[in-house]
């Protein structure tokens, strides 16, 4: 498998603190914990099952020399005994790696669900604070991650450590003057390299650093091609490009002659060393106080414990990583919830709604005071609208009564009740939104209306379309409701899209309707269309229309238009600009000038 290779910044440090997060993870594992610990005892089985293959292989060299003092004196039994424990240990791994792998796929599935789970159930403040991509990663690359640790690394780790243990304790038992001999040589060695190693690794994520300055440069520039161009500094870019790549050499050169040192002298120290334990072997044997069985084994021994040591340096490599991942994902689950009453109403919503001295700021900008002690009402059915400057917080009105964010101050009532002592659920069912960008769901025309009640029938799903003006244009694709929309399917027009998103909101059949008006106009007919839709839906529901465009509010039972936090005027069109001084004035002339 091809590893990614480590970024430094992702790797923590490996102390009780940060284990203690691997180990939360790693409590996903326990509904699986048995198929585990059976793959756990195969792995200690199967490594301790290849550790006995060295002995054997230099029992064989040995059995040839005529040597009858083991159990087995023929090499034709030892060769045999070699393949059945290769066999063995074939069949072992098998069930291991199959085991580890159920195990880390369902509870890494598990881990994915629940951080799924969680984050829909994030508060819309929390969405503002981070980047969908980042979520995404931590979806998909930190679960991964897990997933390979809990699989491969882990099982790696104990098959090492087990190697490095069993390995070292044969080689002392079998041939200990010879092993005294290379655990005195090979230390040194080891902590030479660690120390080079180190200081190569600062040195190469330096020149790293100054290659992500120079490309920096280079986006940069490709972003602002059309400034670069007509500033014709094409020329000032290459400079600054060129002196960016200067650094780049400078710093892997330098880099570069450490590694040249340190390969040189792996290459000398290390098969110096080799010569040395050689040597001292041939001595051993020489004075017969080893067989060549001996050092067959003890060869095989020390490539595997070799192989351990540096295998293990790479695993931890991992688990640093795997930390880093593990942070990400708890990060996420020490998250608050958005907070819910627990209580459901009996009676249903009927969709009076009061603001009273509501002030609010949104928690990532804390110094914009958006509403301030604003106070509005608006009596059940009645359909009023909301006007204002773009930025004058009418959206966060609409937002604030869906309760999207909390932390505001004053009352917000609907029939009478705070509606903070609703439960979430209640409150929301009974308010529908037509957002201003609407945005469709992959999949058919059909379950995107049905988004606003999945459990409606066929015959509800499309009398919400007749009712929408929606039908016509649906019954004129050729797979009428079937027809797939969103990125693959086919490309709806503004004025569709809305009709989809009016059916999908009838048949939610809310008592609070919010339609939050397109800023772009639809042409005449479909804006008729929309229009039309608009009047069906709010139909015997209280309505909130947050009004980009003034002509189409000019029938609402009351105005209310926002500056500074407040309410300034409300009161009916007419009404409104009969004042002459009134924002409602000078809003309408705004728009009749443009
Ligand atoms: N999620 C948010 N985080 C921080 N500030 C926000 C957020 N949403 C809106 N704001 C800020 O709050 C203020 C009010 O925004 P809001 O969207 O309510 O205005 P609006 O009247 O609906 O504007 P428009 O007519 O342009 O849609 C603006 O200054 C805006 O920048």
């Amino acid at each position: 498998m091809a590893r990614e290779k480590l970024k430094e910044e992702d790797k923590r440090k490996l102390n009780g603190e940060n284990f203690k997060k691997l180990y939360s993870i790693f409590q996903y594992i326990v509904p699986y914990k048995s198929k585990f610990l059976v793959g756990l005892v195969f792995l200690v089985v199967g490594s301790f099952l290849l550790l006995a293959f060295p002995l054997v292989a230099g029992k064989l060299i040995d059995v040839a020399g005529g040597d009858q003092s083991w159990y087995l004196t023929d090499i034709n039994q030892v060769a045999l005994a070699l393949m059945g424990i290769l066999f063995l240990q074939g069949i072992i791994s098998y069930f291991r790696v199959y085991l580890f792998a159920q195990v880390s796929e369902n509870a890494m599935a598990d881990v994915r669900t629940g951080l799924y789970q969680k984050l829909i159930h994030l508060p819309i403040s929390f969405y503002d604070k981070n980047r969908t991509g980042d979520l995404m990663s931590r979806i998909t690359a930190d679960i991964s991650m897990l997933q390979t640790t809990f699989s491969t690394t882990l099982a790696e780790v104990i098959r090492q450590i087990v190697t490095l243990a069993v390995g070292l304790t044969m080689i002392f038992i079998t041939t200990p003057a010879l092993s005294l001999f290379m655990l005195c040589v090979l230390p040194v060695i080891i902590f030479a390299a660690m120390l080079f190693g180190k200081k190569i690794r600062t040195l190469s994520r330096k020149s790293q650093d100054e290659l992500a300055v120079s490309s920096t440069i280079a986006e940069e520039t490709f972003q602002s091609i059309l400034a670069v161009k007509s500033f014709t500094n094409e020329s000032f870019e290459k400079n600054r490009f060129d002196g960016a790549m200067g650094k780049v050499i400078t710093a892997a050169i330098h880099a570069a002659k450490y590694r040249a040192g340190f390969i040189s002298f792996i290459i000398f120290a290390l098969f110096g060393a080799m010569v040395a334990i050689i040597w001292y072997g041939a001595v051993l044997l020489q004075n017969g106080e080893m067989s060549i069985g001996d050092l067959i084994s003890f060869v095989l021994y020390t490539s595997f414990i070799g192989g351990s040591i540096a295998g293990l340096g790479d695993l931890f490599g991992q688990i640093q990583r795997a930390i880093g991942a593990s942070e990400r994902v708890l990060e996420i689950q020490d998250e608050e919830s958005e907070t819910d009453s627990t209580t459901t109403v009996s009676t249903p919503i009927k969709g009076a709604i009061a603001f009273d001295q509501v002030s609010f700021a949104y928690e990532s900008r804390q110094d914009i005071q958006v509403l301030n002690r604003l106070s509005l009402q608006i009596k059940q059915g009645q359909k009023v609208a909301l006007v204002g400057k773009s930025g004058a917080g009418k959206t966060t009105i609409a937002q604030l009564l869906m309760r999207l964010y909390n932390g505001y101050e004053g009352t917000i009532a609907v029939d009478g009740k705070e509606i903070k002592e609703y439960s979430l659920k209640d409150l929301r069912d009974s308010i529908g939104m037509v957002p201003q960008e609407i945005i469709l769901f992959g999949g058919s025309i059909r379950e995107n209306i049905a988004y606003g009640n999945p459990a409606a029938s066929e015959e509800e799903v499309i009398a919400a379309a007749r009712k929408a003006h929606a039908m016509d244009f649906i019954q004129s694709f050729p797979e009428g409701l079937d027809t797939l929309v969103g990125e693959r399917g086919v490309k709806l027009s503004g004025g569709q899209r809305q009709r989809i998103a009016i059916a999908r909101t009838i048949l939610k059949n809310p008592s609070i309707l919010i339609l939050d008006e397109a800023t772009s106009s639809l042409d005449a007919e479909s804006e008729n269309l929309v229009q039309q839709a608009f009047n069906e839906l709010m139909k015997e529901r209280t309505t909130l229309i947050i009004a980009h465009r003034l002509a189409t509010i000019k029938a609402v039972d009351q105005i209310f238009v926002l500056e500074h936090g407040q309410i300034a005027e409300s009161g009916t069109h007419d009404s409104l600009l009969s004042n002459p001084n009134s924002t409602y004035n000078h809003l309408v002339n705004l728009q009749l000038v443009e």
